[in-house]
């Protein structure tokens, strides 16, 4: 049989396709800001460099990252201010649009802003988390609040993370206790992802499902070694997080690391803006679903408590009434996400387990 006739046999059989994309240089460590102008000159990316950067983070270390690229790059710092995110994202994009490629120096808000912008205007992207509050640092997508919910959106990967654990320690513990607790919630998304394979069919992408998995697994297991302003907390937490975003990379989607508890998060982005951090959310929404799912529940609960992460809706300044309608809202949230929040909870049954599951 001629190579043709093979090949084409072999198409038939098998027509299916993945493009994943991964970061290509992921640094972690003590310092590691500084090798930025070495990292930048080994990708060769352009002359021209925008660098994305928020209020309080760009003190922190945007500004460091534009005095260690100024002698070898045209440099243009974008400040992420203003309460309009998506007003922001535009302006953003406008200001990449300019540049040969970008770099985002902040939290979630602001690698996300530098994610979106570089996707839309066909640039490479440098993450440069400030805070390892989020598992968005590595990932190519990139979660935004629009008028009819939060939106989950293809965006650029990085072409490099470079996490700089001296920073990443010295920034508020809150946001490291979110991280942790954004990562621990993986543990409820993957099961709401498996419910919604056995009951709607849902592919499965085994192999971003145990990465996801096993990555809240090994933070549930180093709880104890979680300390405010430690450089070995951060390493492990940004290891975690890097992991997390291969994950949602690998499927394309961030099914791995986002279910109900995150629906219930976005949903409480909408009813009381402003009150508490993602990652907090959602590891506040995982007590109730791992509960719903049958699962350690209070497991999750300790864990959070060790780490320093609010375990209840109180603690982020939110009331029960308000919990209550979140965790009915977050079905009208992606309402192609199945979740175990789809399986025919009430409002009397939601009051029941904010009342028994979020007693202090
Ligand atoms: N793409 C993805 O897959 C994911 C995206 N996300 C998104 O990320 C966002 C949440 O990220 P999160 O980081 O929690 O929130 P923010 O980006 O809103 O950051 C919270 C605050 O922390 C500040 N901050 C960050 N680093 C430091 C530091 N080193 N020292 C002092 N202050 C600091 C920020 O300052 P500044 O004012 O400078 O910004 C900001 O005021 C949400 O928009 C969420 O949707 C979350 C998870 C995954
Ligand atoms: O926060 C995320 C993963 O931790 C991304 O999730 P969403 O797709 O729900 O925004
Ligand atoms: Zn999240």
């Amino acid at each position: 049989m001629s190579a043709d006739r093979i090949n084409l046999l072999r198409t038939k059989v098998f027509d299916k396709s993945k493009w994943m994309q991964l970061p290509r240089d992921v640094v972690i460590g003590h310092g590691v800001i500084e090798q930025l102008p070495a990292i930048c000159e080994d990708l060769d990316l352009g002359d021209s460099v925008l660098i994305i950067s928020g209020d309080q983070t760009k003190d922190v270390a945007g500004k460091r990252v534009e005095a260690l690229l100024s002698g070898s790059y045209d440099t243009t710092i974008f400040t992420t201010s203003g309460t309009d995110y998506l007003d922001t994202i535009k302006k953003a994009e406008a200001a990449s649009a300019e540049v040969g490629f970008v770099i985002g120096v902040g939290g979630g808000r602001v690698i996300d802003t530098a994610k979106i912008a570089s996707y839309n205007t066909d640039r490479h992207f440098i993450s440069v988390p400030t805070a390892a509050s989020h598992d968005g640092i590595a990932s190519s997508r990139a979660s935004v609040p629009t008028a009819d919910g939060n939106v989950s959106l293809s965006a650029e990967p990085p072409i490099a993370v470079v996490a700089d654990t001296e920073i990443i320690a010295s920034a508020p513990h809150r946001l490291l206790a979110s991280g942790c607790a954004d990562i621990m919630a993986n543990c409820t998304a993957v099961l709401d992802w498996e419910l919604a394979h056995r009951l709607r069919g849902e592919q499965l992408s085994e192999y971003a499902l145990t990465l996801s998995r096993m990555t809240a697994e090994i933070l549930f297991k180093n709880a104890d070694l979680i300390k405010p302003h430690s450089e070995e907390s951060a390493w492990i937490v940004t290891k975690a997080l890097v992991s997390s975003g291969v994950a949602m990379s690998i499927a394309g989607s961030s099914r791995p690391g986002s279910g109900g508890e995150h629906k219930f998060s976005h949903a409480l982005d909408k009813l009381a803006p402003g009150k508490g951090l993602h990652g907090e959310k959602c590891g506040i929404g995982a007590i109730i679903t791992m509960y719903l799912h049958g699962g350690d529940w209070e497991g999750i609960r300790d864990s959070l408590r060790k780490i320093g992460a609010p375990t209840t809706p109180a603690e982020i300044g939110i009331d029960d009434e308000t919990a209550v309608e979140a965790l009915l809202a977050a079905r009208t949230i992606r309402p192609e996400r199945f979740t175990i929040l789809d399986m025919g909870l009430t409002q009397e049954s939601a009051r029941e387990l904010v009342k028994m599951l979020y007693r202090e």
